[in-house]
């Protein structure tokens, strides 16, 4: 059963139309990213759901009741900001004990609460600091803690960890995907940060500009882009514009098959699904410019004879230098056409795989 289901949800400001007919809904114990650029309606929509902002039009469904007559404090979720929003002349005991004691929880069961849940997140022993004692990470931590210990149906979370340097980000976050499951813990997490809603999500919603784009899972969000901004905005994608014409398109004096009617199209392909040989090969021919050590594998630009620059990943083992000669072998590509809906597409050259 969906946990929460959030229906045809539109916020208009004057006249800035901040979210468009969004539709989702979770399911128990699952974490979704919404996940899109800055300005694209994500804080809107989990603002909405925790009550802080008043829908133009739809509908959210919590457990089962809908929750548009209920203010924030009556609402049954939680929500954690980007800046913890702790109050600094508390300790933390005390800030995680304050919404226990206002819904009157008993001493004794306050304090057995608030210690378990200190060392779910790994602060045992903080009790009686005061955030200004605490790093960021930790003072995020207690944030965390204090919404949690009130057990919310949903738990919200605007950017929590975009304050936090790298490093510390991917802590967090692995911890919170902890926490996470072994509570059950229903989440909604908004990010702009596409990495961290790849490792994160059970689901990711991807929006653009106030509506959904794509719903899916990581894998099927990165494998089966349903359109071109989710495409160019989740991981790596090479982009060559060309013109179909009965089925048919060229780039750099190579054809290729598009399933779709006449018009512009952008052929897209995943760095990892080019092959880089240097032995003359039927598809495109080119010259490399740049090599990228990353480590587990070598990223290589390399350029068409059209000019176009397209990256390709190769392997630790083959020698390659900048100015070879190379070829390019593609196993895997769909097409865009100019409203941005994906197409299936294929090289003309054996060895080629459709997907899309
Ligand atoms: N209170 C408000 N009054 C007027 N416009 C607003 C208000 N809140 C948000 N907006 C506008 O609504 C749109 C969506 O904003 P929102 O904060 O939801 O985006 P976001 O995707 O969360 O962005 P970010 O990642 O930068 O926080 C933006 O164009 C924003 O300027």
């Amino acid at each position: 059963m969906s946990k929460l289901i959030v229906e045809n949800l539109t916020k208009n400001f004057s006249s800035t139309q901040a979210v468009s007919e969004v539709s989702v809904s979770i399911g128990d114990g699952e974490l979704l990213c919404l996940l899109g650029p800055s300005g694209c309606g994500k804080s809107t929509v989990l603002r909405m759901i925790a009550g802080f902002e008043t829908p133009t039009s739809g509908r959210i469904v919590i457990d089962g009741e809908d929750v548009a007559h209920l203010t924030p404090d009556k609402r049954p979720t939680g929500m954690v900001f980007q800046s913890h929003a702790l109050w600094s002349h508390m300790t933390v005991f005390q800030n995680i004990a304050f919404g226990l004691k206002l819904r009157g929880f008993a001493r004794e069961a306050v304090r057995g609460k608030v210690s378990e849940v200190l060392e779910l997140v790994g602060l045992a022993g903080y009790e009686r600091r005061y955030p200004g004692q605490l790093s960021g990470g930790q003072q995020q931590r207690v944030a965390i803690a204090r919404c949690v210990v009130l057990t919310p149906k949903i738990l919200l979370m605007d950017e929590p960890f975009s304050a936090l340097d790298a490093h510390l980000r991917v802590r967090l976050r692995e911890e919170v995907r902890g926490i996470q499951q072994r509570l059950g813990l229903t989440t909604l997490f908004v990010t702009h940060d596409q990495e961290e809603a790849l490792t994160l999500a059970d689901r990711i919603v991807v929006m653009k500009s106030g509506r959904v784009e794509q719903i899916g899972s990581p894998s099927a969000i990165y494998a089966q882009p349903v359109t071109r901004f989710v495409a160019e905005f989740i991981g790596t994608m090479n982009m060559m514009e060309t013109t179909v014409s009965a089925g048919a398109a060229t780039v750099d004096g190579k054809s290729f098959a598009v399933d779709g009617s006449d018009g512009p199209y952008a052929l897209a392909i995943r760095p990892e699904d080019i092959g880089l040989s240097h032995a003359p090969g039927a598809g495109l021919s080119a010259v490399v410019e740049r090599i990228l050590d990353l480590g587990a594998f070598r990223m290589v630009d390399v350029r068409l004879g059209n000019g176009q620059i397209v990256k390709a990943q190769m392997g630790k083992t083959e020698a390659c230098r900048i100015g070879d000669r190379i070829w390019l072998a593609v196993s895997a590509m769909v097409a865009f056409d100019a409203g941005g809906a994906v197409h299936a597409a294929r090289p003309f050259h054996p060895g080629a795989r459709l997907h899309g």
